[in-house]
């Protein structure tokens, strides 16, 4: 059985079919990258599978369980845990303490969320940080933050939205990095959307293109980028994001 299973989902806004009829499933300890241009669906399909929208059709299905349209804290509860595009981390807040905010919400004591967040702090690279001001972070330190809060919840999936998004060439290794150990020593299954097609290249076992809210095609990342029609999709773009 797969870890993630999403059946048909289906999303419109106001006549706009912003996700449409999208199928996939994801395989425990496995890395799915997704890209498509601009507009393609792929935060609208995010928010369907994390629970902050529900779908209009379909379904999504982790570890068997249907989530369909469950709440983003019952969908966290499940297991899976998502990072947004925009960060807005409590900026008062120090890091570490922003990490526990992020492990108590599911009941957790405040010790055991403080020991979990410390952990989590340490695992990302933030040690050197964990009682600075959030607001005081650099955009690479926001992004492992961010990465923190999500890991919080010790997810089984984790979805990242452009986790590599406006970091420099020379942060963006480390992250790749971090997030390969994630599957391989965590176990962590990760799906996510990218635009920098090198860190896809790297990362995925598998990846989903989307164009209009439709996925245009699907495999390894060889297979896709050597798709005409993907390389369709993408003319009149920059390639894929290619080194943005
Ligand atoms: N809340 C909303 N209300 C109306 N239209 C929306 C809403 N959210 C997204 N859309 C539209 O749905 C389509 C898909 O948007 P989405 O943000 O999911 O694409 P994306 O692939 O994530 O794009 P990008 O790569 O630019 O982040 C776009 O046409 C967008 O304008």
């Amino acid at each position: 059985m797969s870890l993630l299973q999403v059946d048909n989902v289906t999303k419109t806004f106001r006549g706009l079919r912003a996700v449409d009829d999208v199928s996939f499933t994801v395989e425990e300890g496995t890395i799915l990258g997704i890209i498509g241009p601009n507009g393609a669906g792929k935060t609208t399909l995010f928010n369907c599978i994390a629970g902050a929208i529900a779908p209009d059709t379909g379904t999504v299905r982790l570890g068997g369980a249907d989530v369909t349209g469950a709440a983003p804290h019952k969908v966290s509860r499940a297991g899976m845990a998502r990072t947004f595009q925009l960060m807005k981390p409590f900026g008062s807040m120090s890091v570490l303490e922003n990490v526990a905010v992020a492990a108590m919400a599911h009941g957790t004591s405040r010790r055991t969320a403080t020991g979990t967040a410390a952990d989590v702090v340490e695992r990302v690279g933030l040690s050197r940080w964990r009682d600075a001001r959030s607001d005081g972070l650099p955009t690479a330190g926001l992004k492992r933050l961010e990465l923190a809060r999500a890991l919080a919840s010790r997810p089984r999936v984790l979805l990242l939205d452009e986790v590599l998004a406006g970091l420099l060439p020379a942060e963006r290794l480390p992250v790749m990095e971090l997030l390969e150990t994630l599957r391989s020593d965590d176990g962590v299954t990760l799906v996510f959307v990218e635009h920098i097609m090198a860190a896809v290249m790297r990362l995925s076992d598998s990846v989903l293109v989307l164009e209009q809210g439709r996925v245009l095609t699907s495999g390894s990342p060889a297979e896709v980028t050597q798709d005409p029609r993907v390389i369709e999709a993408y003319l009149g773009e920059e390639p894929a994001g290619a080194g943005s």
